[in-house]
């Protein structure tokens, strides 16, 4: 049986990653700092996928084990050693600092090991897996770095499953919505996993997905925190947000349709069928895990500024995107660390100084006129 080694075994690896590995009749191998999870996977060896449908289908998860990368060093550099997979869905900030265990993984591994290592990021973020590489070969000796051309394989990779935060304690057991998508850039053949969709060019469909579920969802987290919503579904309810996704969506649309020469009646479609599964109400998924991290949410290659940038570099609306930023910065979730630096940030330094150093924007440019035009009317409590 072939193996996959997956850091992360929280909501995206056991709910999408891990479970279309073991789907593929790979052994997984989670790894990660939670005791309490690593323990369960060890004892149980099994776990749900549950479907966020009316019917609550049940997928069984099995050949599922756990190590802990803060205790367990060498049983990890053993994993990587002999897997065929490894994948990781753990936050893009966590990434280097997992980074030093797998180039020790990688070290001993080229000693002995001919076949070759795939290695995929499944985070959201564009090039996460070119990251993580530059992170790994940061900690590579000079010898062990002019062998892994061919070795090890980096593939970029776009992940979209919704997996909401899980209200279970004490159990493996995952709800997830039933749509997913992963594909994965690769110019050759690569081991075969069910679900795994192989493209040579990832830009449009990491775009596509960052740009329209990724910006959605954050409108919606946004103004849903602002309006005291709960959750995505309840605050779509609300019309007026509603009204303001699909304003969004159509610019982010409109530069997406531009740059990659889309279908623009399919895009609208794709658009449609997003805003559908934001609606679906067994998910429970609550406004501030979509709103969760607004720094890296509101940096210059993610979800709201850069389709921001690209549509005013080709003269395309931005209004609405411009909207969604001013929004972000008042996300003021006080058990969200970022949440709570941004706004000591905006407090210390003034919306200008945050706008260039979190988002990169000039302080004189025509987007940041426009944010803080928009930060300030939402202060005052006017409507959008
Ligand atoms: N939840 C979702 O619907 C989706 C999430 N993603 C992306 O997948 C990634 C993971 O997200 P989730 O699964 O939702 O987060 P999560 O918080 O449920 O899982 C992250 C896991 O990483 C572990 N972890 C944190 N620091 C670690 C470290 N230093 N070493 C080892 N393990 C560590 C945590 O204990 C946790 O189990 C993120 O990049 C997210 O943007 C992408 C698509 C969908
Ligand atoms: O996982 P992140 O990057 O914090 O953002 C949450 C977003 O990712 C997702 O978890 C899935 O793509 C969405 O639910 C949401 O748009």
């Amino acid at each position: 049986m072939n193996l996959a080694v997956h850091f992360g075994a929280g909501n995206i690896g056991r709910g999408f990653i891990g479970a279309l590995f073991s789907q593929s009749d790979y052994q997984v191998i989670f790894v990660d700092i939670a005791d309490d999870i690593i323990q369960q996977l060890n004892s149980k060896k099994r776990y749900n996928v549950k479907l966020a449908t009316d019917g609550q289908e049940n997928i069984t998860i099995e050949n599922v084990s756990g190590l802990n990368n803060m205790k367990q060093e060498e049983q990890v550099i053993e994993a990587i050693g002999r897997t065929t997979y490894l994948t990781t869905a753990i936050g893009p900030n966590i990434l280097p600092h997992i980074a030093p265990l797998i180039a020790k993984g990688i070290t001993e591994r080229v000693k002995t090991n001919s076949e070759r290592l795939y290695v995929i990021a499944c985070e959201n973020q564009i090039s996460a897996t070119d990251f993580l590489k530059d992170y790994i070969v940061e900690n590579l000796d000079e010898e062990t770095k002019k062998v892994i051309d061919g070795k090890v394989l980096f593939l970029n990779s776009a992940v979209d499953r919704i997996v909401p935060m899980q209200h279970n304690q004490g159990s493996l057991d995952v709800l997830v919505e039933p749509y997913y998508e992963w594909v994965v850039e690769a110019r050759e053949e690569i081991p075969s996993v069910e679900g795994m969709k192989i493209v040579s060019d990832l830009a449009p469909y990491i775009e596509r997905k960052l740009f329209t579920v990724n910006t959605g969802h954050a409108v919606i987290a946004y103004l849903g925190y602002l309006k005291n919503k709960a959750t995505i579904h309840e605050a779509l309810n609300d019309n007026t947000i509603l009204e303001q996704v699909h304003a969004t969506l159509a610019e982010t649309g409109a530069y997406l349709i531009k740059r990659y020469n889309l279908d623009a009646t399919e895009h609208q479609q794709y658009i449609e069928k997003i805003i559908e599964r934001f609606k679906n109400a067994h998910l429970n998924d609550v406004v501030t895990r979509v709103g969760r991290s607004p720094i890296r949410k509101l940096g210059p290659n993610d979800r709201l500024v850069r389709p921001a940038l690209e549509a005013a570099k080709v003269n395309l609306s931005y209004v609405n995107l411009a909207k969604a930023i001013a929004s972000a910065l008042h996300f003021n979730d006080e058990n969200d660390p970022e949440a709570v630096k941004l706004q000591i940030m905006i407090k210390e330094k003034g919306l200008q100084a945050v706008l260039n150093e979190v988002c990169g924007l000039d302080k004189n440019s025509e987007i940041t006129q426009k944010i803080i035009r928009n930060y300030k009317a939402i202060s005052v409590k006017e409507d959008f």
